[in-house]
């Protein structure tokens, strides 16, 4: 094959692999820098394909984000985003912080991301998931049964998607709600119309108790896909839906339980002190202090400029058809 249309090819792989990347989001100077680290480190063990990206808002230190270069992340700052000020009282606000998320949608150098929360662990590969078609919004269904949900008619009915036929929607309470999803792990397309048509929606959009998981679950009613929630084990799955679940299958844990998140785990809070929550914790671990996941590559800023400096960091070798790019979770 005449060497230049080798070339060509390899390019085009190349500008298919740089266009995707894993992403997840991290605010403040507290401890969920280690969340993040663990998640590299995790993504690098299961030979993830692409890199992870990690939307920064501007009070995140120096000093986390050079741990996180140093892991070989791509650290990409974000200005936060609010819900509307006098609204704000009424959403929790622990989670206010996480409307800043939407920013996600303007990374589009990628054609295709995996967005995962800071307190998730991956397993297993997950690289599969980029090729779900585009259009739509790939997500795992969430949970109603834990006393987070306490302030929702489903609650208090007892009703959940999980075992829709155990208790049935009451038609009382009107129409059956659409399937709700768990945001802390999606596959999406960034988009800057999405991002506007976003943004416009939250402004005229009273916040509610789950934040932007909420608006993301109203603004993408109408293109969610479930996925099987091996790929987002949201912990209280195992508690309250455990015939859903083989935990020997699960590819992606959420430590999102209260009380679960490992590096403050302590085992004292409900459901903590299970066989299985201890195994997993321990599991994060393992993965958080093994020295041989650390990044060892050197670190190229593909960032930093346009499609000349993307392209530059892809190493070719047309005869073998190698291509090595950095930096990379893998
Ligand atoms: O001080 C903080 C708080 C949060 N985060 C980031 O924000 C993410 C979301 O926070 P949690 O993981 O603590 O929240 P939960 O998993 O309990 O919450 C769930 O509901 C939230 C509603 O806002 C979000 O949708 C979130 O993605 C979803 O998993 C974290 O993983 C982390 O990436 C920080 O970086 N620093
Ligand atoms: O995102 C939230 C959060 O993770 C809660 O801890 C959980 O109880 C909910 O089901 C979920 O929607
Ligand atoms: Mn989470």
């Amino acid at each position: 094959m005449a060497r230049d249309l080798v070339s060509a090819m390899v390019l085009e792989k190349a500008a298919s692999l740089t266009s995707r990347a894993y992403v997840t989001f991290l605010a403040g100077d507290g401890d969920y820098v280690k969340g993040v680290v663990g998640l590299a480190k995790g993504l690098r063990k299961v030979k993830a394909a692409y890199p992870l990206v990690v939307a920064v808002l501007p009070d995140v230190p120096e000093e986390h984000r050079r741990m996180l270069v140093a892991q070989g992340c791509v650290v990409r700052e974000i200005e936060p985003v609010y819900p509307p000020e006098n609204q704000t009282r009424f959403a929790m606000a622990y989670y206010v912080i996480n409307y800043s998320k939407l920013r996600i949608w303007e990374f589009v150098e990628y054609h295709k991301m995996i967005y995962l929360d800071g307190d998730i662990q991956v397993y297993d590969n997950i690289d599969h998931l980029f090729d779900l078609p585009d259009g739509y919004f790939h997500a795992v269904m969430d949970c109603f049964c834990e006393q987070t949900w306490s302030h929702t008619p489903q609650r208090k009915i007892g009703y959940c998607q999980q075992c829709p036929d155990k208790v049935r929607w009451a038609s009382e309470l009107g129409p059956k709600p659409a399937l709700y999803f768990n945001a802390g792990m999606f596959v999406y397309e960034p988009s800057l119309s999405t991002y506007d048509d976003l943004l416009t929606t939250l402004k005229m959009t009273p916040p509610t108790p789950f934040a932007e998981q909420d608006l993301l679950n109203m603004f993408f009613r109408d293109i969610y896909k479930p996925i099987p929630p091996v790929y987002n084990l949201v912990l209280a799955m195992l508690w309250r839906h455990p015939e859903n679940i083989e935990l020997h299958k699960v590819k992606v844990v959420h430590y999102c339980a209260a009380g679960s998140k490992p590096w403050r785990y302590t085992g004292k809070e409900e459901n903590m002190d299970r066989e299985d929550i201890k195994m997993l914790v321990k599991k994060w671990w393992e993965i958080y202090n093994d020295e041989s996941l650390d990044y060892k590559g050197t670190n190229i800023p593909i960032h930093s400029g346009g499609e000349t400096d993307k392209y530059a960091a892809a190493l070719v070798d047309v005869g073998g058809v190698n291509y090595v790019f950095a930096p990379s979770a893998a």
